[in-house]
């Protein structure tokens, strides 16, 4: 089949590569030259694994091409993806502009029944918009679809081919039946594809969302409570998730959570409740202690330096809002990064794939560093904000005759309390005993 998808975000590229791979013929559709010229070059500009591979293969065998010129892109497509930013607007609430600019454009260039497929998160009513826009120019048929994105970052190709479950919100029977005949492939391998009404479809991703983003933040609200009572997160983590009705997943304890949705999202949802008059107080508080969270070490630190951070230097391992990804969007990194500047210190930052993007923003006032030692070298303390698997387990010898003093504040639970313990580090983490270092 032969399918267009617009906007080559992390989510266009994933999409375009890996309809592709099941066979169909893929045109990716962007605005940004620059960035099209590298796709044609075959230049991956993410940092995704296993995308590469995938987008190579796909390109030689003539599956998958680039334009930038929206007309030539959908020629002949059946079905029309938009993959467009929906970000938050001045108000909180998510910025239609992409995918209404790109509507307008679509509806006097259809040239025949076309089923235009909204990948984007959008609120409800979205694709009624959608079709709206269309229709004051289209000459042809169309439907327009909803079909929610669940992939998450650095593990996206599997969530992609592999989905705990399809959704899709529509109320054409002839959409359906393209939609079934596109997602075969990822049927046969066993996951649901669910129909539903397109509202039901947009409100499904908002609710998923959401309910993750409330799933870490109750746990980091424990893990506060752990630290005034002196019990462990983490066992009360295994404790509660091996009760199959709650889950293990998505129940670590942190700096809070980060990225280009979940903050968006919920804010987003806590918007469109507000539209409607309904006070969605859970996701209120849902985001203040998300928001409190982020810098709970910096407060750690300023108790444990007597009040001043002034003329310190911190070593800060990773930048990316979680590992596998040079994403750093709302990463609780910057914001730690910020306010460690703000009170005078000084930091050293190492992150495996995000250093070039978090360069942009801070410029010389931090200093970049080859690896997670030259981080700490000469630092008063090590600050861990990412669990990217080369912090799990460091040369503590060397992590300790490189630090003036042995200090970490661990934003990701990496170590074991003991073993910090026996090795005579100072050690703070989230929702588990402080180990004093004596
Ligand atoms: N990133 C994720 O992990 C993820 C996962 C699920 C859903 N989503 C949702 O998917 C949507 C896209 O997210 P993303 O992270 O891929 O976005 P992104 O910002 O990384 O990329 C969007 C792309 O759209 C292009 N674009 C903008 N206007 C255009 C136009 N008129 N024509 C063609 N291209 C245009 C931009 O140049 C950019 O390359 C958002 O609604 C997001 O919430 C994202
Ligand atoms: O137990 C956990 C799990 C995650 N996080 C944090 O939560 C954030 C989001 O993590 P994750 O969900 O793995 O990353 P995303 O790539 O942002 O994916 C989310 O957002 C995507 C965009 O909408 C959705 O498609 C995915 O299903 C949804 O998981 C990150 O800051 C993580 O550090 C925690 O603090 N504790």
């Amino acid at each position: 089949m032969k399918i267009a998808v617009v906007g080559t975000g992390y989510v266009g590229l994933v999409t375009g590569t890996c309809f592709a791979e099941t066979g169909n013929h893929v045109t990716c559709v962007d605005i940004d030259e620059k960035k099209v010229e590298k796709l044609k070059n075959q230049i991956m500009p993410i940092y995704e694994p296993g995308l590469d591979v995938l987008f190579e293969r796909n390109i030689k065998q003539g599956r998958l091409d680039f334009t930038t010129n929206l007309k030539e892109g959908i020629k002949d497509a059946k079905i029309i993806f938009l993959a467009l930013p929906t970000p938050p607007g001045e108000d909180g609430s998510a910025d239609l502009k992409y995918i209404l600019k790109v509507a307008s454009d679509l509806g006097p260039i259809l040239s025949e029944y076309t089923v235009i497929v909204d990948k984007s998160t959008v609120p409800v009513g979205t694709a009624d918009k959608v079709h709206a826009q269309i229709a004051k120019n289209a000459k042809v048929p169309f439907d327009v679809v909803s079909n929610p994105e669940f992939l998450r970052e650095g593990v996206a190709v599997d969530d992609f081919m592999k989905p705990d479950r399809v959704v899709i919100g529509t109320s054409s029977d002839k959409a359906r039946k393209v939609m079934d005949q596109l997602y075969a492939p990822f049927v046969r391998q066993g996951n649901p594809v669910i129909f539903m009404d397109e509202k039901s479809a947009e409100l499904t991703k908002y609710a998923a969302n959401s309910f993750l983003a409330t799933k870490i933040t109750f746990m980091n609200e424990i893990a506060n409570m752990c630290e005034l009572l002196g019990a462990d997160v983490d066992m009360v983590r295994k404790g509660i998730g091996t009760d199959t009705r709650i889950g293990k997943r998505f129940l670590f304890a942190g700096i809070g959570y980060g990225g280009s949705c979940f903050p968006k999202d919920v804010q987003a949802l806590a918007k469109s409740a507000q539209e409607v008059k309904y006070d969605f107080k859970l996701l209120t508080s849902v985001m203040d202690v998300n928001q409190e969270q982020k810098t709970k070490l910096i407060h750690r630190a300023k108790a444990f330096y007597n009040g001043s951070l002034k003329g310190k230097t911190f070593g800060i391992w990773g930048l990316a809002f979680k590992p596998y990804t040079d994403d750093i969007r709302e990463a609780p990194a910057l914001e730690n990064i910020k306010e460690l500047l703000a009170l005078g210190a000084k930091v050293k930052v190492y992150d495996p794939e995000a250093m070039e993007n978090v360069k942009e923003l801070f410029g010389n006032t931090i200093e970049f560093c080859s690896d997670e030692y030259a981080a700490v070298d000469g630092a008063d303390a090590l600050f861990i904000m990412t669990e990217w698997p080369v912090f799990r387990t460091p040369e503590f010898d060397k992590l300790q005759s490189l630090l003036r003093s042995k200090v970490i504040f661990d934003g990701r639970n990496l170590y074991d309390t003991q073993a910090m313990e026996d090795l005579g580090f100072t050690y703070f983490s989230i929702g588990r005993k402080d180990v004093d270092g004596k």
